[in-house]
């Protein structure tokens, strides 16, 4: 998997505007979800988790409680891929009505 280059990285990050970009480790794109409880966190996390593996592209994650922290990047690319963005694009469309008001 290539790595975007600045060009294909700024279009890209326009299809996920709630996610940061930032360039340690080559390049990482992070967004914080916070949900009702850790209910419904869990059961994003599930349904992410369910994605990832038939992707094989693993999000890097941590949960506390209701919130949800994602870290997204490709080792073997060493920074930021499109495989990145479109894991990113799945995690929106995931958390969209779930997460609290
Ligand atoms: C062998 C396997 O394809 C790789 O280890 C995959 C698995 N999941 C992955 N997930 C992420 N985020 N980056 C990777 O480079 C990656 N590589």
């Amino acid at each position: 998997m290539k790595r975007l280059t600045d060009a294909e990285r700024d279009a890209a990050l326009s299809t996920v505007p709630q996610w940061e970009y930032g360039a340690l480790r080559g390049g990482v794109i992070r967004r914080v979800f916070v949900f009702a409880d850790f209910t419904q966190a869990f059961a994003f996390m599930t349904q992410v988790a369910f994605h990832a593996e038939k992707a094989d592209h693993h999000p890097e994650w941590a949960n506390v409680y209701n919130r949800v922290d994602i870290t997204l990047t490709t080792h073997d690319a060493d920074g930021l891929s499109q495989r990145d963005v479109a894991l990113a694009q799945v995690i929106d469309r995931i958390a969209e009505g779930m997460q609290r008001p």
